[in-house]
């Protein structure tokens, strides 16, 4: 178990800003961090990971204390066991593959570490390039095999499929999951996409100005009274369209566009970019296999 706890004095865009969280994550489990830009996402992890000191709080890691600042223990980031993976991979440009996670060893560490990591987030016929020769997906693909290689306690996604393409965003998110599992890892994910945290996480935590707004599993926290249809979809709505008396409004799912037909009263507010939850309550859907 994972619990933290966590005060600090950010200062916004705005003024301050007080960031007050309290988090208890289970070991193994996968949980995102969602919330607007500026919310305080960022700041949590790199208070976990040591990179920033907060004013007040603890954390402690499976039974280990990584801080305590009513005890002043505040452990170094290199003795916190996290991997940590952003958005710009933070690559070596002078080294292959292969290097890059080779420097990532341990003193004393096997190497047979990278070999079988090269293995399961299959890089073997990327290993002896150069991080310029590869496309986005790639290079994060490295950067988190990089993460792994200390065999981390906590792994941490800062937004990491963010700059990719649909395509390449649900295949990262397919190696995520696989390596999550394989190496029984804790993570920690930063998303701003509804159908990947949805996707993705055991649970999820919504924090808004610095505090907690919702927790839950992610179908709880983004799904409402009004809308407990048991075939539900979550998506982006591309574009609006007025026919006559009523709207057809495309949704993309995944990698797929919707068209929905709706009511003027449905639209409400809605609008092009915003998050959206298609559901369906009185029909039976047909279930087939792709091939
Ligand atoms: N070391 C710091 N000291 C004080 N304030 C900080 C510090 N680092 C960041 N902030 C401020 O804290 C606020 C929250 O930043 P943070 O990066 O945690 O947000 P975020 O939710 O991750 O946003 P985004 O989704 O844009 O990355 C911002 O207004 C930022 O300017």
């Amino acid at each position: 178990m994972i619990h933290i706890t966590l005060q600090k004095e950010l200062i916004a865009a705005h003024g301050t800003m007080l960031l007050d969280i309290n988090i208890d994550i289970q070991r193994g489990s996968l949980v995102t961090l969602y919330g607007d830009s500026g919310a305080g996402k960022t700041s949590i992890l790199r208070m976990i990971s040591g990179l920033l000191a907060p004013d007040k709080g603890s954390i402690t890691v499976n039974q280990k204390t990584w801080l305590d600042t009513e005890k002043r223990i505040h452990q170094k980031p290199q003795h916190r066991k996290v991997g940590y993976v952003f958005q710009d991979y933070g690559l070596f440009p002078n080294m292959t593959v292969k290097e890059n996670l080779l420097y990532a060893l341990e003193k004393g560490q096997s190497k047979n570490t990278v070999t079988e990591l090269i293995d399961t987030i299959e890089l073997g016929d990327l290993q002896d390039r150069k991080p310029e020769k590869l496309s986005g997906g790639q290079k994060q693909r490295v950067a988190l095999a990089r993460a792994l290689v200390r065999t981390p306690e906590i792994l941490m996604l800062d937004e990491p499929l963010s700059a990719l393409d649909n395509t390449m965003r649900a295949k990262l998110q397919d190696y995520i999951l696989k390596v999550h599992k394989q190496y029984n890892l804790t993570t920690i994910l930063i998303s701003h996409e509804i159908s990947e945290v949805i996707k993705m996480s055991d649970q999820v935590f919504v924090i808004e100005n610095g505090k907690i707004k919702k927790q839950g599993s992610p179908i709880e926290v983004f799904t409402t009274k009004q809308m407990s249809g048991k075939f539900q979809f979550s998506g982006e709505v591309v574009h609006i369209e007025k026919e006559d008396v009523i709207y057809i409004v495309t949704i993309l799912i995944g990698t797929n566009f919707v068209k929905i037909v709706a009511e003027e009263t449905e639209i409400g507010t809605i609008a092009i970019g915003d998050k959206v939850i298609v559901a369906s309550k009185a029909f039976n859907p047909l279930l087939q296999k792709v091939h």
